[in-house]
This record gives structure tokens, sequence and C-alpha cells, in this order.
């Protein structure tokens, strides 16, 4: 995805959320879109009746998205059933079926912590010709998402024709420096915009929509 950055607007996903109040907070300050997490072993993972409630403190026009991986097929059933995300996000080693097979759109986050085999940009698509989108993140294959660790951004494929979302390790700090080095459609965060993981901190949350609106500004 190579899109024209006159006017462009970095999409922003906020991850990783327990707490209603966090959810209507990020809602106010310019997410786009906000992440369940439902990951076998994350910190930040809660269970579908709770992403339920906090889905119902969602502003309008902001997007419920659903985290899993290698989640079993009813348990990404049931949370499509309770919490009617917009979009689901995998990260294990789901493929192009499984992740159709919901009836949701689907990001695939792919690992760029460890080795890059078949992460050309083609291999992607044919690996995923479903995904409406690709995340990279720092973990390395077979590893967790949500470390807070940065990868080498150098190492994106260049050329992906859909659009991507960047993760792993962004924060307020790096964030515009992030953005003008990968120009990604979006960022996604989740540690750094926490007090304690699953816990929004209302001031990091501020100074990361502040720093992706600086850096739109910032490119041509
Ligand atoms: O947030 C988690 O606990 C998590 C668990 C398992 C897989 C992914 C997870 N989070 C996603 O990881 C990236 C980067 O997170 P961070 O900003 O480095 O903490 C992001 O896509 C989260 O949505």
């Amino acid at each position: 995805m190579n899109p024209s950055r006159t006017l462009y607007r970095t999409r922003i996903k906020f991850c990783g959320f327990t707490r209603p109040g966090d959810v209507r907070l990020a809602c106010e300050l310019g997410a786009d879109a906000i992440g369940f997490v439902f990951a076998a072993g994350s910190k930040r993972r809660v269970a579908p009746e709770e992403a339920r409630a906090m889905r119902q403190a969602l502003a309008p026009l902001v997007d419920a998205v659903a985290l899993f991986a290698d989640n079993p097929v009813d348990e990404v059933r049931e949370v499509v059933r309770q919490v009617r995300p917009s979009l689901l996000q995998f990260h294990g080693n789901e493929d192009d079926a499984y992740c159709r097979g919901f009836g949701v759109p689907y990001l695939k986050a792919i690992a760029m912590g460890g080795e890059l085999a078949g992460q050309h940009p083609s291999a992607l698509l044919m690996r995923y010709p479903g995904a409406a989108g690709f995340l990279f993140d720092s973990h390395a294959e077979g590893g967790s998402g949500g470390s807070g660790k940065t990868f080498d951004w150098k190492r994106i494929p260049v050329g992906v024709q859909k659009p991507f979302i960047l993760a792993g390790g962004i924060t307020p700090d790096n964030v515009f420096e992030a953005i003008l080095a990968t120009l990604p459609w979006g960022v996604d965060v989740s540690s750094g915009i926490e007090s304690a993981p699953g816990l929004k901190d209302g001031d990091r949350m501020r100074q990361f929509v502040e720093e992706v609106r600086r850096a739109d500004c910032h490119v041509e």
C-alpha cells in the first residue's frame, strides 16, 4: 500500500482494555479502534462477557477489534456472537481459511522478531489472500505479542499491497519517529499507553494521539 500522504490520517488502535472507563476515554481522545484480547496467557485477557460490556462503552464510529492467538474455533465464535467485533486480529499460526471462517474481516499479525521466511510481500498475500491487512509486530514466530518491544522497522516488507499496521513497543515517545520511518496505515499500541498491564493511562493515551497528529502534519 502506498497511499498519498496528503491530508493523511494515520489510524490509531489502542489494544488490551479491561475497564469500560478506559474505553470511553480512549474514544474521546480520538482512538479509531479499541482492542480486546482473548489470547490465552495474556495479562490483558478478558472474558466475552467483559468485552461485551466494554463494547457498549464504545462511541459511534469507533471499531471493536477482537484479538486471538491460536484460540479454539468455538472460543472465537462465542466472542463474535457476544461482542460483535468489526475486525478480528490473529497473532498465532492460523491460516487464511481459519481466519476467514468467522465471516468478519481480519488482520493477520506477522512476527517480525525472528526469521523472516515467507514474508516477502507476494508470499504474504498468497498465504493470506483474505486478510483485510497485516499487522507487523515484534515477537518471533511462535512467540507472543504485547511485549512492549520494538523491532527493526527496516525489516517491514516493501510493497505490501494491503494496508499495514505497525505494532510492537510503540509509545508516545517513539510513535512520531515510527510513523515517519514506516508510513503505516495505522499504529497499534498496548503496553505503551499503560500504567500496568490492562490499565490504560489517560495522559499517555492523550500524548500518543497528539504525537500521531503531529506526525501526520509532518508527512507529505
Ligand atoms: O496485548 C497482549 O497482551 C497481546 C497478547 C498476545 C498477542 C498480542 C497481544 N497484543 C498485541 O501486541 C501488539 C504489540 O503490543 P505492545 O504495544 O508492544 O504491548 C499489539 O498489536 C497488541 O494488540
